[in-house]
């Protein structure tokens, strides 16, 4: 018999699911149609609610729901990918993020780190959509699971159209005012301070009060249509709390031990016409304080990969055209040793000097002196882990969304020859896609 609606089609394997299967991690697939991921996101009430799309491009687009199992720190995960790995078989995807420095107070309701691996999946992937069920065997009750799974099939309701972004008026402040900025430049920027801390990547949070803020699916649906060769993602772990973003910036791509990774670091704007465009991507490539912050962002990343991996490759500075900036970037190809985990290549690559600095230490030192606002999950790590690969891309370029406020998150590498005003007009381009998606561009 054909079984046409994907929910029935998945309880209809739930109850065939013979004794055998109910070993390990188990994967429940039904093909289904969508004609919007964040649509269908917007109207379940399953938590936490998640959406994942890669850069590349063909990459698979991922809506999930729910948790099986939830992992509070890379050594509780790296166990689980262990265990899974050595019982065989199908293996899932955990996605989930990390903040930006653990040693801080953070965000309520955003964990240092945090991956779950979903109990329910909807994939998309050129055209064709896929509906997934997760089920856990290994040492819990098959029946409760089972019971569980249901209840969350159970739960789940149609796709509706995203509501239209309305306008609203917004109260905007920042963290620091520019005046603060400035001092704090100067501060970093000061010869004795160059010497044992060369780059500081500081940050400030714009923070737009309302009556009501919009509804995040709808403005990160937006928002991505016009960041095709960024990262997206959203993730809620409740109904009145969102953190969104369209990230430019690869952490990495592991695909077995084939490692990428990049330097993504040095600012220009777009130009008005295409000869404008060109000679300011041509300025930025032959400019010295902006090649010097992204040298610091490819020197650290090859010391730190060199102890892990052989045959490490990096590719020739190039510009990235992003809708309203421009970037320096270099590729970066290595072959990790066989023994080499994500817990280890998270535990040693972020935060990169593309959002903290040189040296590491000395430079958190001073955020965490300076800043006063909570960088939480901004600047952080945010993607997907599997045993087979992993696309994790670091958290600019993102929004945390509260039911009064939006909070926009932006950042500079201050380096010899930072000028403030300079620094603080890179800070309002790397906001203008979000802020005129708001209508206060
Ligand atoms: C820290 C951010 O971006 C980083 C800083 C950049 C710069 O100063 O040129 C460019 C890209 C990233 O390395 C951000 O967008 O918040
Ligand atoms: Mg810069």
């Amino acid at each position: 018999m054909m079984q046409f609606n994907p929910i029935e089609a998945l309880k209809h394997q739930l109850d065939t699911l013979c004794d055998t299967a109910k070993t390990g991690f188990v994967r429940l697939n039904t093909p289904c149609q969508v004609d919007g991921l964040m649509g269908w996101l917007n109207r379940q009430s399953v938590y936490p609610r998640l959406y994942w799309h890669s850069r590349d491009a063909d990459a698979i687009e991922y809506a999930t729901l729910g948790a099986v199992n939830v992992f509070d720190s890379l050594a509780a995960l790296e166990a689980d990918l262990a265990v899974l790995a050595e019982i065989g078989g199908q293996q899932p995807n955990y996605f989930g993020g990390m903040a930006f420095d653990p040693g801080t107070p953070g965000w309520e309701h955003f964990p240092a780190c945090h991956f779950v691996l979903p109990r329910i999946e909807l994939q998309r992937h050129q055209g064709g959509a896929t509906l997934s069920l997760n089920l856990r065997f290994d040492g819990r009750c098959p029946t409760a699971e089972i019971a569980q799974a249901r209840a969350c099939l159970d739960a789940l309701v149609e796709e509706q159209p995203l509501p239209c972004l309305q306008p609203h008026v917004y109260q905007r402040e920042d963290r620091p005012r520019q005046q603060e900025w400035a001092a704090w430049v100067g501060k970093v920027t000061n010869p004795d301070h160059l010497m044992h801390t060369p780059k500081v990547v500081l940050s400030r949070e714009t923070c737009l009060t309302t009556s009501q803020t919009p509804n995040p699916w709808a403005l990160l649906s937006r928002w991505q249509a016009g960041a095709a060769d960024c990262f997206q993602f959203g993730v809620q772990f409740e109904p009145h709390e969102a953190f969104i973003g369209c990230p430019p910036e690869r952490l990495y791509k592991r695909e077995g031990q084939h490692l990428i990774t990049e330097a993504l670091a040095g600012t220009t704007r777009r130009g008005r016409d295409t000869p404008q465009d060109q000679m300011l991507a041509a300025e930025l490539l032959a400019d010295k304080k902006n090649t010097l912050e992204n040298q610091c962002v490819y020197q650290q990343l090859l010391t730190q990969i060199e102890p892990l991996a052989h045959q490490v490759h990096m590719g020739e500075a190039h510009i990235v055209k992003l809708r309203s900036v421009q970037h320096i970037r270099r590729l970066i190809h290595a072959e990790l040793h066989s023994n080499v985990t994500d817990q280890q290549l998270l535990s040693a690559l972020p935060p990169t000097p593309a959002v903290g600095g040189v040296s590491r230490e000395s430079a958190l030192a001073f955020i965490r002196q300076h800043e006063c606002h909570q960088r939480g999950w901004y600047s952080g790590v945010f993607g997907r882990i599997s045993h087979a690969s992993s696309d994790l891309a670091v958290t600019i370029r993102c929004a945390h969304i509260g039911q009064k406020a939006i909070r926009l998150y932006a950042g500079a590498g201050i380096v010899a020859g930072s000028q403030p005003d300079e620094e603080w007009r890179e800070l309002d381009t790397k906001i203008a896609d979000i802020m005129s998606l708001l209508g206060m561009g």
